[in-house]
């Protein structure tokens, strides 16, 4: 199983984004720690996310960091991308699992120690855990676990946590704490000023 960053940069595709910039700066900041996401609105054509990760792909390579791709796992296999991650509406685990295989990284949405011992045991390799905090970022997520919710799901399992949800540099040491492998954003780097300076707190709050 190849090592997880403890970054994750989830791509912002609303309109008005510019995904690939923040994919160049935050790469250029966390180089190998950084995991991106390729995440696209649920109207997105596949051409579309196959071009977007292709391209993702390749800005990640020469950087040895990982891409991951949301929910579409055939996409994630047709640019050969490390993995894939699937919540509640997508594929179960075990069927993701069977078609990325078992070299490539799973992630796993939870928000529970039940649902994350579930999936851990059908195949995931993280949990995405979350959200953290109200965020604006994606509409109808239930209320917020707060680091004490995170703190449940990372007793109760032994792959690494990665936070999710309105999650800031400011925070990172609670969920730490709280025993955080990582923390995925959207937010805090596709609406910071200066993604590459926001990549930089982030990882010296996730590394130090
Ligand atoms: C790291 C991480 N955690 C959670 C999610 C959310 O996945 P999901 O619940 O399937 O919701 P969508 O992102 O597909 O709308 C995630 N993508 N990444
Ligand atoms: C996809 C997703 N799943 C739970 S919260 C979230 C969005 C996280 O975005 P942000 O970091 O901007 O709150
Ligand atoms: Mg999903």
């Amino acid at each position: 199983m190849p090592s997880l960053g403890r970054l994750h940069l989830i791509t912002d595709s609303r309109p008005g984004r510019d995904p690939l910039a923040v994919v160049r700066a935050a790469l250029s900041a966390a180089r190998a720690e950084l995991v991106v996401q390729v995440r696209v609105e649920d109207d997105a054509t596949d051409r579309e996310t196959y071009d977007l990760a292709s391209r993702v792909v390749a800005l990640c390579a020469p950087y040895r960091a990982r891409c991951l791709v949301n929910d579409r796992l055939h996409v994630a296999l047709a640019v050969d991308a490390a993995g894939g991650h699937v919540g509640a509406d997508d594929l179960p685990v075990d069927a993701a699992r069977r078609v990325l295989g078992p070299a490539a990284l799973l992630g796993a949405t939870a928000r529970d120690p039940g649902t994350a011992a579930v999936a851990v045991a059908a195949g995931a390799s993280y949990l995405g855990v979350g959200p953290c905090n109200a965020t604006t970022t994606k509409d109808g997520l239930p209320a917020p676990i707060g680091v004490t919710g995170v703190r449940a799901v990372a007793e109760a399992v032994d792959v690494p946590v990665v936070a999710i949800g309105g999650v800031t540099a400011a925070q990172v040491p609670a969920l730490r704490a709280a025993g955080a492998y990582g923390v995925a954003v959207v937010g805090a780097l596709s609406a910071a000023a200066d993604p590459a300076r926001a990549t930089a707190e982030l990882l010296k709050a996730l590394t130090c």
